[in-house]
């Protein structure tokens, strides 16, 4: 606005101030109108309102203060009002300001200035226009804007909410408050830390959250935070849930398959990609496992599609539940892998294993599902029958990539399709027969103990000094109802890898302790050695097991021998210590069996409560051909005599390996010279056979000193 187009009304009763004061007002270029009272400027205004208004206090009739209210009246607060007073008039100083005017003059006037007093006026008044224009362009900005605004102090305290919609009602409006007051603890340290950065830095910190909100809905939020001084930033709050909802939606659609709700071939080829990554990592086995329904198509085009698309529905959630984790597999390792399922298409169906264990577990659990889809699915109409072909392919075997492994398990697929339908095989013709051996033998396994299909067989150990059987080894046999006898080197790892192999093993202490408590009571008090598995001395209730067992059956504690091989001592040696002198308190003897097989120094062994020694087998069958076995042999029965153990020899299948061994002074001598491990009843008519063994000193060896 120029000085010319400012328009100043004047009123004054004095004419030579009035006079005096337009003179001097024109002069600096302003617009001026004058008034000769009160009334008078009243008039003037209501007819044409000024920029800018001069009153003298002292006007006849309506005096400066009354029309000075009644211009605020009227006006409001904006327009400026001068009052020209008297010098030291402190009185109407005062009732000038009461009365709402902007600033006052005191008389006499220094006509060389009072233009330059009205300059400044009028540039004070342009800035508070300006203000107010701006602070409408923000207040309609503000209102504009869907963003919550709030200004937030260096101490985490709301100082002023600008813009409030309603998307944000965790935030109180009114007094000063805290973040914490409306957030929780999380988010909080996210809005302290960002604008932390805002301030150092001056940049705009952009994060998002999702807020839980009191009527359970869950909202996502987008939170911008500038700096506005190095005390204050201003926070813009975006409600994004919509946006959040969306891009769930589009993921969902690109990423999942619309019918079963299962991921789609995008998604399990990206996951299949990163599994065999973490596989590579790790050096786990994965299976792809491919699922075919057959006959489906004939369904589609038979019943139609809406069937077609309910029986696949059903298909997937039958999927979904046969491949549980808590119900895949169940093995002592309580580490089960999550399976991945997705849906490629059509009829397709895949199934991702991550951390396979055993390759048999990919076939146990494509025979479960195979199971899960024979079960009738049950339409309004009729029920109908669909069978599953699934193939399997193998991490690394079959393929280093996702593309590879999927077609070989498609591969396999057709391979199950080809044998007959309602089929399962792996991209490995070999493995299937081998894996499917193993499964089974496994599913017998299970069935075995119930069925009464183990017995133990025993095998007598020869006491050198007292020349005849006085111990046994307990070993455990499985009849098996299609095979035969099947050898515990088969089925003892599979029992231990599914951790059957503790039921087992209290079979195998139970049976033993009861027949050789019935030795006792015919007068053959023969000692008995059981194996035990590592697993079993793992077993918290282990020490307490044999103890019940040996007060049930009546055997005497210190007649029973546990074996336990040096590999399962040496792998978990710290819990196995306790168990050990837990059962040495009961007088219950400890055997370390297949000495010489593991690495564990005699020095370690010293600290061990051990009472016998059994070296291994293989160092006694080369003992005669063999210089470096026995040199073996001979240094470990010395050592063990010397750390007071006794020794046990077995395996030893000719009267000059006993002979050698009775020479080196070994105590007691196991293997199929004496006798193949034999039933019970043979035994006792062994138990009183006389053996006299004449030590030998092998070739090259100097004469035995101890
Ligand atoms: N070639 C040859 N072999 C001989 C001779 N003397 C004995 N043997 C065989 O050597 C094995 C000795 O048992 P082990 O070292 O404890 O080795 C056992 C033991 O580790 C395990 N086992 C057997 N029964 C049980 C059991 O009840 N529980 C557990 N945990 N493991 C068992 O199975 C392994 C094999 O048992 P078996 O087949 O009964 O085989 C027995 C026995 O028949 C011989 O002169 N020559």
């Amino acid at each position: 606005m120029t000085t010319e187009s400012f328009r100043i009304l004047l009123a004054d009763d004095d004419a030579t101030v009035r006079l005096l004061m337009q003179a001097a007002l024109e002069k600096a270029g302003f617009d001026v109108t004058v008034a000769c009272d009160g009334v008078e400027a009243v008039r003037l205004f209501d007819s044409r309102p000024a920029d800018m208004v001069m009153l003298d206090v002292e006007m006849p009739g309506m005096d400066g203060y009354a029309v000075c209210s009644y211009l605020r009246e009227r006006v409001g607060d904006e327009l400026p009002i001068m009052m020209v007073t008297g010098m030291d008039d402190m009185q109407s100083i005062n009732r000038s300001f009461e009365a709402g005017a902007t600033d006052f003059i005191a008389k006499p006037i220094n006509w060389n200035l009072i233009a330059y007093r009205i300059l400044y006026l009028r540039r004070g008044y342009l800035n508070m226009l300006a203000l107010k224009v701006a602070n409408a362009r923000s207040t309609a900005i503000f209102s504009a804007i869907p963003d919550t605004m709030f200004i937030l102090n260096d101490k985490g305290k709301i100082i002023d909410i600008c813009s409030h919609p309603d998307n944000t009602p965790w935030l109180t409006a009114g007094a000063e408050s805290t973040l914490s007051q409306s957030l929780p603890e999380q988010i909080v340290s996210l809005y302290l830390g960002a604008a932390d950065r805002a301030r150092s830095h001056g940049t705009v910190e952009l994060f998002e959250y999702p807020l839980k909100l009191a009527d359970g809905k869950t909202k996502y939020y987008e939170n911008r935070i500038v700096v506005i001084d190095p005390k204050e930033t201003l926070c813009l709050v975006r409600d994004i849930t919509e946006r959040k909802d969306s891009e769930n939606k589009i993921f969902h659609l690109a990423y999942f398959d619309n019918l079963t709700g299962l991921p789609n071939r995008q998604s399990f080829m990206e996951r299949l990609e990163s599994e065999i990554k973490r596989a590579q990592f790790t050096g786990n086995k994965l299976a792809v496992l491919f699922l075919d329904l057959d006959g489906f198509k004939s369904i589609n085009d038979t019943m139609g599609h809406n069937t077609g698309d309910t029986i696949l529905q059903w298909a997937a959630e039958r999927l979904q539940s046969s491949t549980r984790p808590s119900d895949f597999v169940s093995r002592n390792n309580t580490e089960q892998p999550e399976v991945k399922l997705a849906r490629l298409g059509g009829d397709e169906f895949t199934v991702v294993i991550p951390n396979l264990p055993r390759t048999e577990d990919a076939l146990i659990l494509a025979h479960r599902i195979r199971e899960a889809m024979r079960r009738p699915f049950q339409l309004e109409s009729r029920d109908v029958v669909l069978t599953a072909s699934i193939g399997i392919a193998l991490y690394p075997d079959d393929g280093a990539d996702a593309e590879t492994l999927l077609k070989h398990a498609d591969t396999a697929m057709y391979h199950a399709k080809n044998e007959g339908r309602d089929n399962c095989q792996f991209y490995n013709v070999d493995l299937t027969f081998q894996a499917e051996k193993r499964m089974h033998l496994e599913n017998d396994l299970r069935n075995a103990l119930q069925q009464n299909e183990f017995y133990l067989v025993y095998q007598p150990q020869l006491d050198v000094a007292e020349e005849n059987f006085q111990s046994v080894e307990a070993l455990i046999r499985w009849q098996h109802p299609k095979q035969g006898l099947i050898s515990p080197l088969d089925f003892i790892p599979l029992a231990e890898e599914n951790g059957l192999i503790i039921p087992i093993g209290d079979w195998v202490l139970r049976t033993a302790c009861t027949e050789a408590a019935q030795w006792h009571q015919r007068g053959r008090p023969l000692q008995v050695a059981v194996n035990l598995s590592p697993l079993q001395i793992k077993n918290p209730d282990f020490v307490k097991n044999v103890l019940d067992i040996l007060a049930e059956t009546g055997f005497p504690p210190g007649k029973l021998v546990l074996e336990i091989t040096e590999g399962a001592l040496m792998e978990h040696s710290e819990n196995i210590l306790a168990t050990l002198l837990a059962l040495r308190e009961h007088h219950i003897q400890i055997a370390l069996d297949d000495f010489g097989t593991g690495y564990s120094s005699m020095n370690y062994l010293k600290r061990l409560p051990i009472n016998n020694i059994k070296v291994d087998q293989s160092f006694v069958r080369g003992l005669l051909d063999k210089k470096e076995n026995l040199a073996i042999v001979r240094a470990i029965i010395s050592l063990s005599k010397n750390l007071g153990f006794s020794i046990t020899a077995e395996g030893i299948e000719s009267l000059n390996q006993a002979q050698v061994l009775k020479y080196f002074g070994c105590e007691t001598l196991q293997g199929y010279y004496f006798s193949k491990p034999i039933t019970m009843q043979e035994m006792l008519a062994l138990t009183d056979k006389q053996w006299r063994i004449e030590p030998l000193r092998p070739n090259g060896v100097n004469h035995e000193s101890s």
